[in-house]
């Protein structure tokens, strides 16, 4: 069957990360017998450089078309001028939003062969295996904003929203999740401040009752999430959350695996395409060096074909590889440890495509 792959690579090393995913995807079709076609389209700063608007017309229409679209990451120093009209980030928030893609899961799965990679205790990152479900297209990234003032009293405000329809859905789909999980299911919120945390909890707390009483469930405030996430993460299985929260908590937990540059994610909507892209950004300080780990952008292709594309085999093959290559020692700069030597991106791409190739 043929499978229309949008590819958007974006600013700083999404270029160099998307280009090894693409290849393993090649070398999966090749191994299953798959058509699956490429094309690449603009968004972020060289959107802005090349046609002004983060995100052109004709890269949605692409998307919309799409099987399913597989992004790098947006933004670098270059278009972070305060003055400047629109910036890379907004052709992000605008394409999930253009396609509905209100769910972004965020696995924390941990690699046993990674077992020195991370900068915690081994005895504390041991048995963590995590789902986050960060609500992608509400909250505060997408509220009402402005500025006014002048001197000391310069003022700016971005505001945060939450309905009960966006709470529902986001933890109606968490907690069918768990239901496949172990049957646990944390919410974070702000309850105790924030007034669409309280509707949050509220509305999460009626969803979980009348609709899955049989799974496991509790709340936990944000700030505390932080220090358990590094304190005791074997014990969180799906972990519900807000936009803001979402974002912040999975970078902290990207210590658990060692690196950023491990941690895939899935955006996922009602219907229509997925987009899928490592959790981390355009890492400009390492840009052009050709030294940024793929492997997150490997394992959200991986993610690509188990849910937009229900190649499971093929889903498994890809996260396969990627822990024999780990297991082979080998490991880019952010993961190398001790005298271990560090390989480049387009060396540990070429890893993985040759154990899919076998
Ligand atoms: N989804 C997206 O496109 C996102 C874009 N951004 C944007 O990216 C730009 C840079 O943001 P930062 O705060 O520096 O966050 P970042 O995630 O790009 O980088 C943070 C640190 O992690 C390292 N890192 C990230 N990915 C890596 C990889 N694959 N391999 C090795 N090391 C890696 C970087 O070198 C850097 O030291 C900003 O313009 C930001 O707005 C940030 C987050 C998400
Ligand atoms: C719009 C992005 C820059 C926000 C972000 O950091 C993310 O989605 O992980
Ligand atoms: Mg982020």
């Amino acid at each position: 069957m043929k499978h229309s792959i949008v590819l958007l690579p974006g600013d700083g090393i999404g270029p160099e990360i998307v280009a090894q995913a693409r290849g393993v995807l090649e070398a999966v079709a090749s191994r299953f017998g798959h058509d699956f076609s490429f094309s690449s389209h603009r968004i972020g700063g060289i959107a802005i450089d090349e046609t002004g608007d983060p995100l052109p017309a004709e890269t949605v229409d692409a998307c919309r078309s799409a099987s399913a679209i597989l992004l790098g990451a947006v933004g670098g120093p270059r278009w972070d001028d305060p003055s400047a009209k629109t910036r890379p980030e907004a052709g992000l928030l605008r394409i999930r939003k253009e396609l509905g893609l209100f769910a972004n899961l965020r696995p924390i799965k941990l690699f046993d062969e990674l077992a020195d990679a991370s900068p915690l205790r081994a005895d504390i990152v041991q048995g963590t295996d995590i789902l986050f479900f960060r609500e992608l297209t509400g909250g505060v990234y997408f509220g009402e904003s402005g500025s006014s003032g002048e001197g000391e009293d310069e003022t700016a405000f971005q505001s945060m929203t939450y309905s009960r329809r966006e709470i529902k859905r986001i933890v109606r789909m968490a907690a069918t999740a768990a239901r496949e999980r172990s049957n646990r299911l944390t919410s974070v919120d702000k309850a105790n401040v924030l007034e669409p945390s309280r509707l949050w909890r509220r509305v999460a707390a009626e969803v979980m009752t009348e609709e899955f009483p049989d799974v496991q469930y509790d709340v936990v405030l944000v700030d505390a999430m932080a220090m358990h996430l590094i304190n005791r993460p074997a014990d969180f299985d799906v972990v519900v959350t807000g936009n803001l929260f979402g974002d912040i908590l999975t970078d902290e937990a990207s210590m658990l695996p060692g690196s950023l540059g491990m941690l895939p994610s899935a955006s996922l909507g009602e219907s229509g395409p997925g987009l899928y892209e490592p959790i981390h950004g355009s890492a400009p300080d390492i840009a052009g060096k050709g030294i940024a780990n793929p492997l997150a952008t490997i394992l959200a292709a991986a993610m690509m074909l188990r849910h937009s594309l229900s190649l499971h085999a093929e889903a498994d093959a890809i996260e396969t590889a990627v822990a024999g290559v780990l297991a082979d020692g080998l490991r880019t700069a952010d993961l190398a440890r001790g005298d271990s030597e560090a390989i480049s991106c387009e060396a540990m791409g070429a890893a993985v495509v040759k154990k899919i190739a076998g």
